[in-house]
């Protein structure tokens, strides 16, 4: 039986959960205010010394590879092992994976961690897939649609759901897929939103029951506050507060009127 996001954002509201966040200097401050508006408790806890011992007291742990160092990746593998170990779910951002030898290394090596979901823009979806991209840096430049069949062999190959987003964002685990419509076109234009949003997968991943209906709750969840929040901006700074309240304001049955769609699963 699948879980409604409206049933989730109902449990994660009742009960926060403690989520680890390791993600970039951009995003910190941004991803936390969206965690703790939309209900939760987050942690931007990092360093090898003790990312694996607090993985073990998160309900979940998310991975983001924007700024990323040496440092960085040791204590995301700290992490990655501590989640694990407590059988709790992990979730990985492939930030500009596309742009630079270390970081398809580095990507490469957490891909094989077999994370849970993992939630990136087309091109860098494109990028993990094998495919040919026209992302430089962090900012998306390809289509969802083109990205769909490559997120259907990267579901397949690493066993993660595969969240998509851009203007109509599509989710797929492999056997089943669906497309979510709302947001608002000055979401890209404020930088680390997808990485909150991330985070958030992070978030519905530890009350979920199944991966599948984590993403598309987190996703949901930011189309219906990125709509309502449009309603009222006049440019990509009004808008930032304006979501992160409507990321409160969101009342559970709002979510069972998100436009979520079922998609064909490419051959
Ligand atoms: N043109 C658009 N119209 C509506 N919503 C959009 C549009 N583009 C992106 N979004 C929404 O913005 C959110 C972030 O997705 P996006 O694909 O921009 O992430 P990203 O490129 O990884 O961002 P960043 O790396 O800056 O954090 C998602 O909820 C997505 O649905
Ligand atoms: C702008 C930027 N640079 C590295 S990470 C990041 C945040 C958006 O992905
Ligand atoms: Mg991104």
């Amino acid at each position: 039986m699948s879980q409604s996001p409206e049933t989730l954002l109902t449990a994660l509201r009742a009960t926060p959960p403690l989520v680890q966040c390791i993600t970039n200097y951009v995003a910190m401050n941004i991803a936390a205010n969206v965690l703790l508006a939309a209900g939760a408790s987050p942690a931007m806890v990092s360093d090898v010394e003790e990312a694996e011992e607090f993985a073990g007291i998160a309900g979940a742990v998310t991975v983001n590879i924007g700024t990323l160092s040496p440092p960085f990746v040791a204590g995301m593998r700290a992490a990655i092992r501590g989640a694990q170990v407590a059988g709790r779910p992990w979730v990985l951002d492939p930030v500009a994976c596309q742009a630079t030898s270390y970081r398809r290394e580095v990507v490469q090596a957490l891909v094989a961690e077999r994370p849970t979901i993992i939630r990136g823009n087309a091109s860098e979806i494109l990028s993990l897939a094998g495919e040919a991209s026209r992302g430089q840096g962090v900012d998306g430049r390809d289509p969802v649609a083109a990205a769909e069949e490559g997120a259907r062999r990267l579901a397949r190959s690493s066993g993660a759901v595969v969240a998509v987003t851009g203007e109509v964002d599509y989710v797929i685990d492999g056997e089943r897929a669906v497309r979510i419509e709302g947001g608002s076109p000055f979401m890209p234009m404020n930088t680390a939103l997808g990485c909150s949003l991330t985070c958030l997968c992070g978030v519905y991943a530890a009350v979920a029951e199944d991966a599948f209906d984590a993403a598309v709750a987190a996703l949901a969840h930011f189309a219906v506050a990125g709509a309502k929040a449009d309603e009222g901006a006049s440019g990509p700074g009004s808008f930032a507060p304006q979501f992160l309240d409507a990321l409160a304001a969101v009342a559970p049955e709002a979510l069972s009127r998100a436009a979520i769609h079922d998609a064909a699963v490419p051959a």
